[in-house]
């Protein structure tokens, strides 16, 4: 089941549904017990707890309660924890008496050579950057300390993830219940994330949608897992043949730029079975590399396809946009990329109003010529307005990929590393998604499934050293193999 991220305001709404628990401070003391068990597996992995070092930085809010609470407990454990408050007269009363009767420190800074610092500044009460004494506190902080966001590293934005300067960079980000939406969209900022179950709803119901109402049109932001991808990936069935499963038609590359056409149809093929069909001039370099993919020069040549993928490295001229017309015209899925990308900047009326399914797949700078305005810090709201505006399903392209449909449900893929930003992958990622539409799936699942396993084979590629799209297409088959008999 796709796992929902919420916005501040939702996870309050899951607070407060818990009555007597948030009223008796329940679930403070839990999320405090779930930011201590964390530290103490950190400092069991690496020497053991006694005589180590801690350091919390607390804020003015429960985000600093839960740090002091959970300071108190690893001092009851031997652990050496000193507390830096940024504001005194404001900390948690009870969380400070606590800390201060396990034999917690304060402090005005924090020791040199820490093991861990706690950051218990601000969690999703937080706006803005970390103020200056935050700031010169966590700046003091050695390289090697681990840091341990409580909730949200601070300084990023709850809801839109938007990394202000300065902020925390965490090394592990513990949070409660739900995640919030910041822990994908700020995906690298919050390091590995840790989820503590505190008792919401939410978290025993099994539905993750039990804490959210949605207003018709509202971002909804979820994350597929590798299991909801797997369980819609296409296999063939008893029945099936080359035609049943989806015909793709890649309309890419160039004698210029044959490349596109080879690693878009290269990808296509790895990806699903059935049948790959290409268009274009690049048809003798495509046959010498995948012989089994049913090549024409011309559009009007080509045969019937369930999906058409148009643009890589297609060109931007006359005939361009004619073809661009041409598929667009259809009532197929068209994945658009790329250069058709440029070209349909000039001509939103080819796809706005489109009644048959739309995915396009821009880049930031595509992204920006299509709208023609940069795409802005809050990454999420932009693509999920292109996407309503358009009546379009809009995949914006990064470290964070985005897949937004015009009803607001967003699909967003971490890539976990970014060994992928490297030329060519986008248009291996236009065949795996292109292939995934021709088999029947919704352009927001294509995008988003084509998106994770781009992710996962550039990252299985790699294992630590630079790779280039070949490479990456070349792990594709072996990750779709992991990926279906985990
Ligand atoms: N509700 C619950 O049951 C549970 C809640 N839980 C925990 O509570 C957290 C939410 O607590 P919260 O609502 O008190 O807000 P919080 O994030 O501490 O920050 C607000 C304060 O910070 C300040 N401030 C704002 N911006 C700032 C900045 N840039 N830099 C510096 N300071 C800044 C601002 O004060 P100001 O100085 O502006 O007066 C404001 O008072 C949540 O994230 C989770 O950790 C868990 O225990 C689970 C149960
Ligand atoms: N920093 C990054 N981390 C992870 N993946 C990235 C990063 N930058 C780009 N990518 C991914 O790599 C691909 C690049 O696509 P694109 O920019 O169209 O490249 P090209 O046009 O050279 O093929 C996309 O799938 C994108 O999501
Ligand atoms: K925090």
């Amino acid at each position: 089941m796709p796992v929902s991220l919420l916005t501040a305001e939702q996870v309050r709404v899951a607070e407060r549904s818990t009555g007597e628990l948030l009223a008796n401070g329940t679930l403070m003391r839990r999320a405090s017990h779930g930011v201590a068990q964390v530290v103490v597996g950190r400092l069991a992995a690496t020497g053991g707890c006694y005589g180590r070092t801690v350091g919390i930085v607390v804020g003015a809010g429960d985000n600093g309660g839960d740090a002091l609470f959970a300071g108190a407990e690893l001092a009851r454990r031997g652990i050496r924890v000193t507390a830096v408050l940024l504001a005194p007269d404001k900390a948690h009363p009870k969380a400070l008496l606590a800390f201060g009767s396990a034999g917690g420190r304060l402090g005005t800074e924090l020791p040199r050579g820490l093991d861990v610092v706690i950051d218990g500044v601000v969690g999703i009460g937080g706006r803005g950057p970390l103020r200056p004494t935050a700031a010169k506190v966590f700046a003091g902080v050695a390289p090697s300390t681990v840091v341990v966001a409580v909730d949200l590293p601070s300084g990023v934005d709850a809801d839109t993830g938007v990394v202000h300067d300065p902020a925390v960079r965490a090394d592990i980000t513990v949070t409660f219940g739900v995640r919030r939406r910041a822990h994908l969209l700020a995906g690298p900022q919050c390091g590995r994330i840790v989820v503590v179950d505190i008792g919401l709803p939410a978290d025993h119901e099994g539905d993750p949608d039990v804490a959210e109402e949605y207003a018709p049109g509202e971002i909804r932001l979820q994350a597929l897992t590798d299991a909801d991808i797997a369980a819609a990936w296409p296999v063939p069935g008893a029945h099936d043949d080359k035609y049943t499963q989806g015909v793709v038609g890649v309309i890419a590359g160039s004698h210029r730029y044959p490349g596109a056409a080879i690693l878009s149809t290269g990808a296509a093929v790895a990806a699903t079975s059935g049948m790959v069909r290409y268009v274009g001039s690049a048809h003798a370099e495509v046959v010498a590399h995948r012989p089994e993919v049913v090549v024409v020069p011309e559009l009007s040549e080509a045969g019937r396809v369930q999906a058409w993928v148009i643009g890589p490295g297609a060109g931007t001229d006359d005939a361009a946009l004619e073809r661009l017309r041409t598929v667009l015209a259809t009532d197929l899925p068209v994945l658009v990329d790329a250069d058709a990308l440029t070209v349909l900047a000039a001509h939103p009326d080819l796809v706005i109003g489109r009644d048959a399914p739309t995915l396009l797949t821009p880049h930031a700078g595509e992204f920006a010529r299509l709208t023609g305005e940069p795409v802005g810090a809050d990454r999420l709201a932009a693509v999920a307005d292109l996407a309503k505006r358009w009546g379009a399903t809009v995949l914006l392209k990064g470290r964070i990929t985005l897949v937004a449909q015009a009803d607001g449900t967003v699909y967003g893929n971490d890539a976990g590393s970014s060994w992928a930003a490297t030329a060519g992958a986008g248009d291996v990622l236009s065949g795996i998604a292109g292939s995934l539409l021709a088999a029947g799936l919704p352009p927001i699942w294509a995008g988003a499934a084509a998106a994770r396993v781009h992710a996962h084979a550039a990252r299985n590629a790699a294992s630590g050293a630079p790779i280039g799209a070949s490479d990456l297409l070349a792990a594709l088959r072996p990750t779709i193999r992991e990926l279906l008999a985990p």
